[in-house]
């Protein structure tokens, strides 16, 4: 099942409440939550405050990706916040099964996200434990940013893994994400799809959300 994840990364903070009913009313599955702490990336956004606000005012899944040191010290506010999804990076903790384990804990599910320079091996230990992977095809840290071709191959293989192990877990790309891009991701074997600037920098983003459909219908046939 394909899923289209607007990230409010690139909506207006002034406006976000417009912003978030104006993508569920365009037929989209999740919300894109980035956390940025200005350590680990350098960008800062968001706290829990601001995810329990956006709780109250959508029933989308809240796809929380917490680009942030130390999640584990988080992850409880993150839940009891109201996000649905929370993606932890492996990059981020030294813990990473015990961090993992943690969300499950928490009865939320659990996502794992490597950035462009980390290798699938780092996630392998885990992938029985999570419902999402989320395979960044830019570095962290802003909207806006080329999409990085070499990550298609880091899709395939992982979906390869997947099938071969049998394992459930959604495969998400984030950055980059347009209707030029989409198409390589799905083929590959992504199912989950961020949509930042692409969607929110349009004068009409219920149309690029609906381009971002067209495309991957395309490449289905
Ligand atoms: O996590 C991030 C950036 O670190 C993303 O979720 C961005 O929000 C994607 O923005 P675009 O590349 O689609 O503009
Ligand atoms: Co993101």
């Amino acid at each position: 099942m394909m899923k289209i994840a607007p990230s409010i990364l690139s909506a207006d903070f002034c406006n976000l409440k417009h912003d978030i009913v104006l993508v569920e009313k365009a037929g989209v599955e999740y919300l894109h939550v980035d956390i940025m702490d200005g350590h680990f990336v350098p960008n800062i956004t968001f706290g829990p405050k601001v995810v329990a606000d956006i709780r109250k005012n959508t029933s989308l899944v809240l796809d929380c990706h917490l680009m942030i040191d130390n999640p584990e010290a988080y992850i409880k506010d993150f839940a009891q916040a109201g996000g649905d999804i929370l993606t932890i990076h492996v990059e981020s903790t030294r813990h990473i099964y015990r961090a993992v384990q943690l969300i499950r804990d928490n009865n939320v599910k659990a996502g794992i996200v490597l950035n462009p320079g980390t290798p699938l091996t780092a996630i392998e230990p885990v992938l029985p434990l999570v419902d999402q992977v989320l395979i960044m095809t830019v570095n962290p840290g802003f909207g806006g940013q080329a999409f990085i071709p070499e990550m298609v191959e880091k899709v395939r293989k992982l979906k390869e893994i997947k099938d071969l192990n049998d394992y459930a877990f959604d495969i998400e790309v984030d950055g980059g994400i347009s209707d030029k891009t989409i198409g390589k991701c799905y083929e590959a074997g992504a199912n989950v799809f961020v949509g930042g600037s692409y969607i929110y920098d349009a004068d009409t983003p219920e149309q690029r959300i609906q381009s971002l459909k067209d495309a991957v219908a395309l490449t289905s046939k």
